[in-house]
């Protein structure tokens, strides 16, 4: 049986295609990866490790940090400060943009991370996640907050690794979207996953059902008439999931269709929404947009958003076409 093509052969290849393309990039590519191999093994530690349960601490989002959000974080930071393919970096789990150390190399990348996806899974053994995102920055420079402000449509990768029964990696250079996944065995991620697409229609949504009564009107509507199946006016029954991990929500959708909403919460208008732009939404939104589907505010292209802030957030409708579309549609509507 022919071997399986590893993620640096492929990103090797796809390069090759890219004049003058000096290697940095796939470099960069391997640091992460090999970031999010140590994650794997912290994560797979479970109960054993001594690192369950909840920090003493709160991050920028005023959110109570679990041990693991701060020690993946400490992984992803160590493991890329000092490679020279990076300017500076974002984290979820970091208020300032993190600056590379004086004695570094500033390389010509930016990278923004959420280091734990889904952190309220952690204690309960279920799917979690790395969520990556890599811009264009300035070479030998330290970055300037200004340097991250870029829209995602600016994104030059985007990727997720899920931490589940296996450890897969997802990732988009704006040349379609692959599936890697790690053989324990060898060490490596393996390409298994090519050219992955959105079924275009769906019958299964996922949203937080206990906060409906702060949903818009669109979304409200949207979700009513999925709950009232072929007796209503979509004339076919829908399937609820909600996993409560975006990272599994988008690899759901990425494998059998479906659409996820984390939308609006009139509770708190102004906070924009739960999800945040530069390091959740962007880096999905690219990954689900090259594999035929969509990922909308509800009013606004995801990647068109110009952002204001490295922690904004901002409502999240993604998934098959047409279901995103119907969304979208509904709030025009109003
Ligand atoms: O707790 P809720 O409201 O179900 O929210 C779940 C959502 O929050 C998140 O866990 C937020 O991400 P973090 O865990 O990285 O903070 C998403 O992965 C998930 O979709
Ligand atoms: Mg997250
Ligand atoms: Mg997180």
């Amino acid at each position: 049986m022919k071997p399986h093509i590893s993620l640096t052969q492929f990103i090797i290849d796809q390069q090759r295609s890219i004049p003058n393309a000096s290697g940095d990039f796939t470099m960069l590519l391997s640091d992460i990866a090999s970031a999010c191999k140590r994650i794997a093994h912290a994560v797979s530690r479970g109960a054993m490790s001594g690192q369950l349960g909840s920090a003493e601490s709160e991050n920028v989002q005023g959110e109570t940090q679990k041990q693991l959000d701060i020690i993946t974080n400490d992984i992803m930071v160590d493991a890329l400060e000092w490679t020279g393919h990076l300017s500076g970096m974002v984290s979820e789990e970091i208020d300032e943009p993190i600056v590379i150390p004086e004695h570094f190399p500033k390389g010509k990348y930016l990278a923004l991370f959420d280091p734990l996806d889904g952190s309220s899974n952690i204690d309960i053994n279920l799917t979690v996640g790395t969520i990556f995102s890599i811009l264009k920055g300035r070479e030998g420079c330290n970055a300037s907050l200004e340097d991250f402000l870029q829209s995602g449509s600016q994104q030059v990768c985007a990727g997720f690794v899920l931490y589940g029964p296996s450890t897969l990696m997802i990732l988009t250079t704006g040349h379609g979207v692959n599936g890697f996944t790690l053989d324990p065995d060898i060490g490596e991620f393996v390409l298994t996953h090519r050219n992955m697409t959105i079924p275009e229609d769906s019958q299964e949504f996922a949203i937080n059902m206990s906060n409906q009564r702060f949903w818009e009107a669109p979304v409200q509507r949207y979700i009513d008439e999925c709950m009232q199946g072929r007796q209503g006016p979509r004339g076919k029954d829908f399937n609820m999931r909600w996993v409560a991990s975006m990272v599994a929500e988008a690899y759901r959708i990425l494998t059998r269709g479906g659409i996820f909403l984390y939308p609006l919460d009139q509770r708190q208008p102004d906070k924009g929404g739960k999800l945040r732009l530069m390091y959740e939404a962007n880096p999905i939104g690219f990954i689900i947009e090259q594999a035929g589907g969509l990922c909308s505010t509800g009013r606004q292209r995801i990647l068109d958003i110009q952002p204001d802030g490295i922690h904004q957030r901002v409502p999240v409708i993604l998934g098959s076409k047409s279901e995103v579309e119907r969304v979208v549609d509904y709030h025009q509507q109003t």
